[in-house]
């Protein structure tokens, strides 16, 4: 491979049985599990830094994270053809805990349609009944609903924001007045409808992966947890996954795994994984000079985002976040409410309710989202003044399709193992994406002029009044969709000649390496996509350790190499 590596002569290979690349909603929740056995030694290995700072706790201090380079990965899209021309910002989580560190914290199961859907796409096993008990193992949820479908032991704290604000009560009482049924708890299975959402928060604080599942475990000595680290390739012998290659301390180093390497770098950062291990199109590879391990098409491809524009609105009380971040005494009253309950706006960072419906009577499920978010500016990632945030009261009502058609890819476009991929989402470019969308702007219009919102709105700021006409609408959605962060599909599970992964998260013709993370998921599982990725890895992990006890993914002896025994010094490359 042109442009690889220098391995540091001289250093010996320290040896896990297992090798979990990226510490994100995945990589954190497989690394806990697989430790469980005392005797199992485990790698995890993240490029970012810990996540020490409050603004990791406190959800509205995500204001702080998200165009931080510090912590993030600032992606940048290429210039989307059905988008006039715009890049999109594709902000990811670099840090302990990955995207589930500075998301939005809304905590969304999906559709169960969609699960079951995928048994026919070639991926059985992952139906929503098949998940149901990944989804109860992996959470604590305080706001009552039913024990056979909620979980109450599990690391991740689970609340609903029950009669959240009069703001979040005046969208769910309009969305009712506008025809819409009222659900209590959205993730028992009844999807469809308007409710107030539930957070993947405890007592106010985020609950990222981080947090709930590597914390607890810190003290373990047979995980280890090496950050600003970053995994260059994995290093394939005879068909077998043996190893990584790795940046820590400016020094490049070759670490062993004699079970398994487990990929979970995310929907971006895994495909480029295997295209620079040699897994991919032949002719994307050598074009950079890698040599192909295997002609694998599909990595990289059937990439999926959530379309999202927004209706933006003035709001008639100072009770947004607008006025949290810009009004002192509204800052200090919020202050105290977190402080002493726990609660308001401190403790959230994204939409309070939502109504998920159909665009059209004969869709096969729903495939439409809008939600109400108690903060305004010029972009999605307009959250403060100086990125945008308006400077009146103001709320945003997003707009998603649930079931985009347009599929984008991820490909590597050097041969520097550290270079950023070129994405693209190819946003909008199935016509009825855009259909969708305009639907959308049209139902929150709906709701936006009943009774219960009419008295919070001074008028509407964007598009505005004299957005009329179904063109003018869409040139509007050509102008402000965005990203909605819920990307997935481009290591997409499933037996046909284009899938990365099989229904076990083994990659397809090698052995000892799973993708466990979003992109496997063969599309978006409806809605937002952390609580199904923690689930996927709490099921994977199950997989693994299942077979790790019938001795099928055992090959420590193929190497020649002794794992580091426990009380040992552990030397590593610095
Ligand atoms: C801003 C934002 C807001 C969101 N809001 C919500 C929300 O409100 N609700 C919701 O359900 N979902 C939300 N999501 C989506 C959700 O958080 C993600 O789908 C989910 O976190 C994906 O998990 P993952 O494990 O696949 O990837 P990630 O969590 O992104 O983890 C990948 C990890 O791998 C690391 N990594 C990558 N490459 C390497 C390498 N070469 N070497 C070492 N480490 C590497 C990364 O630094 C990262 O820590 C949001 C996402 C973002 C970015």
């Amino acid at each position: 491979m042109s442009g690889s590596v220098t391995l540091r002569e001289g250093r010996p290979s320290p040896t896990f049985d297992y090798i979990v690349v990226g510490a994100g909603s995945a990589g954190c929740v497989v690394a806990n599990r697989l430790s469980e056995d005392a005797r199992t030694r485990v790698l995890l290995i993240e490029a970012g830094p810990k996540d020490r700072s409050i603004n990791f706790r406190v959800p509205l201090l995500v204001v702080n994270l998200l165009k931080n380079p510090d912590v993030t990965w600032p992606l940048v899209t290429e210039p989307q053809r059905a988008l006039n021309d715009r890049t999109q910002l594709w902000t990811r989580g670099r840090v302990l805990g990955g995207s589930s560190s500075i998301n939005g914290n809304v905590y969304v199961r999906g559709d169960p349609w969609v699960f079951d859907s995928w048994a026919g796409m070639g991926a059985p096993g992952w139906g929503w009944d098949d998940m149901m008990p990944y989804f109860k193992k992996m959470e604590t949820y305080v706001s009552g609903g039913d024990d056979a479908y909620r979980g109450r032991k599990g690391p991740i704290g689970a609340v609903k924001l029950d009669r959240f604000d009069e703001l979040a009560d005046g969208f769910v009482a309009a969305s009712g007045e506008a025809g819409h049924r009222i659900v209590d708890d959205y993730n028992d299975g009844s999807y469809e409808g308007t409710a107030y959402l539930q957070y993947s928060t405890k007592r106010g604080f985020r609950s990222s992966t981080s947090w709930s599942y590597l914390r607890p475990v810190r003290n373990r000595r047979n995980l280890e947890v090496w950050t600003d680290t970053e995994v260059a390739r994995v290093i394939v012998e005879n068909g077998v996954a043996v190893g990584i290659e790795c940046r820590r301390n400016g020094v490049t180093t070759r670490v062993d795994a004699s079970a398994e390497i487990i990929l979970s770098a995310g929907p971006v950062m895994s495909p480029k994984l295997l295209e620079l291990s040699g897994f991919g199109n032949p002719d994307i590879l050598a074009a950079q000079g890698v040599e192909v391990q295997r002609n694998m098409p599909g990595v990289g491809e059937n990439l999926q985002d959530h379309p999202n524009t927004r209706l933006t609105f003035e709001c008639a009380k100072p009770i947004t976040i607008n006025d949290v971040l810009q009004n002192p005494v509204v800052r200090v009253k919020q202050g105290l409410k977190f402080l002493m309950f726990g609660k308001g706006l401190l403790s959230i960072c994204s939409a309070t309710a939502h109504t998920v419906m159909y665009s059209r009577p004969d869709e096969t499920s729903p495939d439409l989202k809008i939600q109400l978010q108690p903060f305004s500016g010029r972009d999605r990632y307009a959250r403060r003044p100086q990125d945008g945030l308006d400077p009146h009261s103001g709320f945003t009502v997003g707009v998603m399709g649930l079931k985009p058609k347009s599929r984008g890819s991820v490909h590597i476009g050097s041969p520097d193992p550290y270079a950023y991929p070129k994405i693209d989402p190819a946003y909008l470019e199935h016509p009825d994406d855009a259909r969708v969308l305009l639907q959308g702007i049209k139902a929150v219009r709906a709701v936006a002029a009943q009774p219960s919102m009419r008295p919070l709105i001074v008028k509407e700021t964007r598009p505005g009044a004299a957005t009329v006409t179904d063109e003018e609408i869409m040139a509007y959605i050509r102008e402000t969709t965005q990203t909605t962060w819920h990307i997935v599909g481009s290591c997409r599970m499933g037996t046909d000649d284009d899938a990365v992964v099989a229904p076990d998260l083994r990659v397809h013709g090698v052995r000892n390496l799973r993708v466990v993370d979003s992109s496997v998921f063969p599309t978006i599982p409806s809605s937002n996509t952390n609580a199904p990725t923690i689930a996927l890895a709490e099921k994977a992990s199950d997989m693994i350790l299942a077979e790790r006890k019938a001795g099928a993914s055992r090959r420590g002896d193929t190497t020649g190499r002794r794992p580091v025994g426990p009380g040992e010094t552990m030397r590593i490359a610095s």
